[in-house]
């Protein structure tokens, strides 16, 4: 069975993505399924370099010690296929109507999805204020935070929604109230 929803979720650094899909995920229950398209790009960096996963997947020190090395190699395998961790992200996820991806990153992780599965894919923005999310643990960092993995949305203009998670935000309830206008029936 195909997903009958797919919501692509984007957002700067400690903007809340987690945060959000996490408490969607509550709210969906058993009908949806997370998918970070982060998961094959660590996995497969993790069986390359014999690194520990999971560390790899926490919000560690680990993690951001080969940050920019698995940038490097993952916008190198992009240059070849723009949709090889989209399309391995989904190989992997399970049987539900509703998939979340919570990281998307790229115009062309719009396009391949869009591209493969149509109309039902809905695009949302979360966006936070930067005090707020320097209080959530943001650092700018040179080599990071300025080039295509964290801006190359920034300039997108047709997302479904778009969700203040900064210190104006609504109640996380109103919050996940309008992503469920987004899903809609199904
Ligand atoms: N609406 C909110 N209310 C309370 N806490 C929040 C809210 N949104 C995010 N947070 C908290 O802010 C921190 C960062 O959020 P989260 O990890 O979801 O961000 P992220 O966008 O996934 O970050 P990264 O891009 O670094 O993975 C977490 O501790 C989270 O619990």
């Amino acid at each position: 069975m195909a997903p009958k929803v797919i919501l692509l979720f984007s957002g700067k650094r400690k903007c809340g993505k987690d945060f959000i899909t996490d408490n969607l995920k509550l709210r969906l229950d058993n009908v949806c399924e997370i998918i970070k398209i982060s998961q094959p790009i660590k996995s497969h960096w993790a069986k390359e370099k014999n690194l520990n996963l999971n560390e790899l997947l926490s919000d560690s020190e680990y993690k951001e010690r080969y940050r920019l090395d698995m940038i490097k190699w993952s916008d190198e395998m992009r240059e070849k296929d723009y949709g090889c961790f989209c399309k391995a992200a989904c190989k992997n996820a399970a049987d539900k109507p509703i998939w979340i991806v919570s990281d998307i990153r790229r115009k062309t992780d719009v396009q391949w999805f869009k591209e493969n599965y149509g109309p039902i894919v809905k695009t949302i923005r979360l966006v936070a204020d930067e005090e707020t999310r320097i209080e959530r643990g943001f650092q700018f960092k040179n080599g990071v935070d300025d080039i295509t993995s964290e801006c190359g949305l920034d300039d997108y203009n047709e997302w479904d929604l778009i969700i203040d998670n900064g210190k104006d935000r609504e109640s996380l309830d109103t919050q996940l109230n309008n992503i469920m206008t987004v899903i809609g029936t199904l």
